[in-house]
């Protein structure tokens, strides 16, 4: 395959979505490998402990070193990149995605609890190189659904993925602004009509109204994307 992704948490059936639509067929085609690992698997207690107590007090538990070191041993070799994702992570971004989607395998490490030893990522880094990145400004409970998310990113962008090769050429951040709203028929629903000029078939005013529309609505949702010379820069 042009990329291998191997994921690690003690939830595998919580990546089951990766197996499904367009993922799924780049997988039936070869495209793209993903094989699900069960932390536990690497567990050596009879009751496969995977946490313990945090060191200095505090809420909560964090996943074992001697159980997460041995199992990335086995799972993530030294030219894979390792991903670790993390409330505590580099913001996740279109551009990252592009980056992973050049390399050949990415190794998935989903914690769960208040999250992983920072010793296992320490240790790996001695090693290959190792991200730890954060999906967005909110807390979810571990990293797989972060990880099902920058899977999907990443792999959207291979060749072949999607079935309509312009599809990511259009990226809402393709031109650093937000995507403007999108019609089809009818063109008059609930009493609400197309924009009439999307059906004038004037190509250069179709394209100059869409930009328009994208640039108020990045002012209006999203001010710290303008370009430095719009109007609208937050303050
Ligand atoms: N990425 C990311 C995350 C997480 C996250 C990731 C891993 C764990 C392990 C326990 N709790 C977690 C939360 N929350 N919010 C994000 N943007």
């Amino acid at each position: 395959p042009t990329l291998r992704i191997d994921v690690v948490s003690i939830f595998p059936e919580y990546l089951t979505p990766l197996r499904a639509a367009l993922l799924g067929r780049a997988i039936d085609r070869g495209i793209i490998s993903v094989d699900v690992h069960d932390l536990r698997d690497w567990t050596h207690d009879v009751h496969r402990g995977v946490d313990d107590s945090p060191y200095g007090g505090g809420p909560g538990m964090v996943m074992k070193p001697e159980v997460w070191g041995p199992c990335l041993d086995d799972v993530c070799p030294d030219d894979a990149l390792l991903v670790v994702p993390t409330p505590a992570g580099v913001p996740f971004t279109q551009s990252m995605a592009e980056d992973l989607s050049r390399e050949r395998h990415l190794v998935f490490a989903c914690g769960r609890y208040e999250g992983i030893d920072q010793r296992v990522v320490d240790d790996a880094a001695t090693r290959t190189r190792v991200l730890e990145v954060s999906i967005g400004d909110f807390v979810l409970i571990g990293g797989e659904v972060a990880t099902i998310a920058m899977v999907e990113a990443t792999v959207r962008l291979i060749d072949g993925v999607l079935g309509n090769a312009a599809s990511h050429q259009q990226d809402s951040f393709s031109d650093g602004l937000l995507e403007g709203p999108s019609y089809t028929r009818p063109e008059v629903w609930r009493g609400l009509a197309v924009p009439a000029v999307l059906r004038s078939g004037d190509h250069a005013k179709i394209e100059k109204w869409r930009h328009e529309e994208s640039l108020q609505r990045t002012r209006s949702r999203r001010p710290d994307l303008l370009p430095a010379d719009e109007p609208g820069q937050p303050d």
